[in-house]
């Protein structure tokens, strides 16, 4: 069993119309301790949303979140165990996850009480501080008095106050420069080889997650499309959409950009196509695509598709 286990997860909210969208549409993820898994697609696929559901933060509408063998139970809800805090969230806006009014050592004091409980790792504010290379001296400093990137290392050093074996980064470094940025990703990638926690790694960078990422899940649409060691991925995507969002990256001027060669635009979740998802937009599509929704299975060991010409394309 995975340290976090994503099994056929569903996500929906109702819109202002009264219409259902369904965000996530029946997910499977795995996350094994130490390990990088990233989670990529074009804005509004979902990815938010399943790592919302992951951790707790909304109520899936089906389907089940296991983490360290116990279901994930909905955050505010008494049952949630004590255990349950060793899986923590890191957001996109590090300003708005921190609360404005509290000295940043206080933040950080609140998850090493959370981690009282169980003998943390970390045992003092200045410990969590440093760890994500501040300096101690700064505890009594608010959000406000630090750049983008350093309040982004506050609210990792606040999750890692709490210590954790799991950590769902939603967009962890899309709102910081390119520098703040870089430097993120390092520090991310050394705390999962050191610390041996499991990261989900929410982004639509996908420079950053080839750079990472030890395996890649591409979503499309509120289902995942393929899963693979990223290497393996980049190598040669199994599926169409994946191909159209490595092809972005690897144009001469198409660092982290999202395809602009896939035609037409996301659809409505909504109403989504019937068949594969993908088949309007796909360039390979044939008639089976529209009419028959492609299974997700295993192209070959180690490697999930959801294309009935996965085959074709790894050949
Ligand atoms: N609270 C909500 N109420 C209604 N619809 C929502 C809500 N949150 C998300 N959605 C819809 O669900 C779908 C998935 O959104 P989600 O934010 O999970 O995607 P995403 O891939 O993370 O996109 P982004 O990178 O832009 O955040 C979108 O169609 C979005 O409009």
């Amino acid at each position: 069993m995975s340290l976090l286990e994503v099994r056929n997860l569903f996500v929906r909210y109702r819109g202002h119309s009264g219409a259902v969208v369904t965000a996530v549409a029946g997910c499977d993820i795995d996350v094994e301790e130490g390990q990088i898994v990233a989670l990529v697609g074009e804005s509004g696929c979902g990815k938010s949303s399943l790592g919302k559901a992951a951790v707790g933060l909304i109520s899936p509408a089906g389907g089940s979140v296991t983490f360290d063998g116990a279901p994930v139970e909905p955050l505010g809800r008494k049952a949630r165990p004590p255990a349950q805090r060793r899986l923590q969230m890191v957001f996109q806006d590090p300003f708005s996850s921190l609360n404005p009014r509290r000295p940043i050592g206080d933040l950080i004091a609140d998850g090493l009480r959370v981690a009282a409980g169980h003998g943390g790792t970390l045992r003092s504010v200045g410990e969590c501080l440093e760890r994500v290379g501040l300096s101690a001296g700064i505890a009594d400093r608010f959000p406000h008095q630090f750049s983008g990137g350093q309040r982004q290392r506050i609210a990792i050093a606040r999750a890692l106050a709490a210590d954790p074996r799991c950590i769902v980064a939603d967009e962890p470094i899309s709102a910081l420069d390119a520098s703040a940025q870089a430097s993120i990703a390092n520090l991310l990638v050394d705390l999962v080889a050191d610390l041996r926690v499991g990261l989900l790694f929410i982004s639509h960078d996908l420079s950053i997650v080839r750079r990472i990422a030890d395996v890649t899940t591409v979503m499309y649409l509120g289902k995942i499309v393929e899963r693979a060691p990223s290497e393996a991925l980049w190598a040669r995507p199994a599926h169409p959409y994946s191909r159209g969002l490595i092809g972005a990256i690897t144009e001469p001027d198409g660092e982290g950009r999202l395809p602009d060669d896939l035609p037409g635009d996301v659809p409505d979740p909504v109403a989504p196509p019937p068949g594969c998802r993908f088949h309007p937009r796909c360039p390979i599509a044939i008639e089976r695509c529209a009419v028959e929704e492609p299974a997700f299975r295993a192209i070959v060991p180690g490697r999930m598709a959801a294309c009935h010409l996965a085959e074709t394309l790894l050949a």
